[in-house]
């Protein structure tokens, strides 16, 4: 049984859980929803006590662990006071899974800027789950379809900021943590790492910026010194195109969007997003809370039901392996 978190009530999260639901009825993986059961329409809910009644229940229901919200939801319309409801439900999944009750945690889409005012003082999910489920190293955004892995070593924040943080040791850390993520989890027993360039052409041979040379270069040199499969840097517009991909299994990228743009071109859909270093599995939709369409039956459930499934795998890998 997954833990899926109810992310942000006025955004798409009720709805393409209950989706969800119907087309995993029947195969699974099943999971059970730590939200408020009253924003679930359409389908049958039954309000569940514990995730060992929901294993039960879900054939025939979506289970709910019956959170109710303090305010009002309003579909695209979200609401501060109901931010701390929002944080609550991300800690209860993760206690769950620690404790072995939930296989794995899958989230759905937060509104960040709405957490931020409330006070919240992390980013995103990613750097949450570093505090409540860290193994001593950095939580790590990992964003996997089935034809490509991508890595941001900087996630959220300005790109002047991010750029100016990039060192040799913060891109091999990421890359090893990705390294290690792949065999253990993934189950592929040497990884390919392809690590992009920053400038245009990789730096074109120092002529067109120098941290390609300087940062990236002696990153992936470290790591091959390792003696992980690490290349680069790569001319960042030349790596993704399907003839490149088959060459790695992950590629390592230096800011958000160099990462994200890609993948989501690529396969929106299919998209899912992966915490790695944490010491459970955590899984959500590529997407965010699409606020635009919340409440007119228009959002797609498929890169929800592609992490409860990849979210699922991982946790039966992990299993396997202990
Ligand atoms: N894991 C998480 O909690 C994530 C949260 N976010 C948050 O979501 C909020 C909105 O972010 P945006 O940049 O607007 O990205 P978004 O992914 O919410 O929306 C971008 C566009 O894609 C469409 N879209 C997204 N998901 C869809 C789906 N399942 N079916 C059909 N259309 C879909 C939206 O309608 C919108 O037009 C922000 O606060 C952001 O931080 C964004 C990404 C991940
Ligand atoms: N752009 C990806 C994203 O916002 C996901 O962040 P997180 O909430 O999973 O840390």
């Amino acid at each position: 049984m997954l833990a899926l978190t109810m992310g942000e009530p006025a955004g798409i999260g009720p709805e393409i859980s209950a989706l969800a639901w119907q087309a995993l009825r029947r195969d699974g993986p099943g999971f059970v929803l730590l939200g408020d059961a009253g924003l679930v329409s359409g389908v049958p809910v039954a309000r569940v006590a514990s995730p060992e009644e929901a294993e039960a229940a879900f054939p025939e229901a979506l289970p709910v662990l019956h959170r109710p919200l303090p305010a009002p939801v309003r579909p695209g319309r979200p609401d501060p006071a109901n931010a701390p409801a929002v944080l609550r439900s991300i800690e209860e999944a993760v206690a769950l899974a620690r404790e072995g009750r939930a296989g794995a945690v899958v989230t759905n889409p937060i509104q960040k800027a709405v957490l931020t005012a409330a006070g919240f003082p992390h980013p995103g999910h990613t750097e949450f789950l570093g505090e409540l489920a860290g193994t001593g190293v950095p939580p790590v955004m990992m964003l996997a379809c089935p034809e490509l892995r991508v890595v941001p070593v900087t996630v959220h924040e300005p790109l002047a900021r991010a750029i100016a943080r990039l060192t040799p040791e913060l891109i091999a850390e990421h890359a090893r943590i990705t390294h290690d993520a792949l065999r253990r989890d993934f189950g592929i027993a040497e990884p390919r790492l392809a690590v992009a360039g920053l400038n245009p052409h990789a730096g074109e041979a120092g002529t067109l910026g120098h941290e390609d040379e300087a940062i990236v270069a002696p990153a992936v040199a470290m790591l091959r010194a390792e003696g992980i499969a690490a290349t680069g840097p790569h001319p960042p517009d030349t790596m993704f195109t399907a003839l490149a991909r088959p060459g790695y299994d992950a590629a390592i990228c230096l800011y958000h969007d160099q990462a994200l743009i890609p993948i989501k071109t690529l396969d929106m859909e299919g998209g899912v997003n992966v915490t790695l270093g944490l010491s459970i599995i955590r899984t959500s939709p590529d997407h965010g809370t699409a606020l635009d369409i919340a409440g007119t039956g228009r959002a797609s459930p498929n890169s929800l039901i592609a992490a409860l499934r990849l979210a699922a795998r991982l946790a039966e890998a992990r299993r396997n392996a202990a």
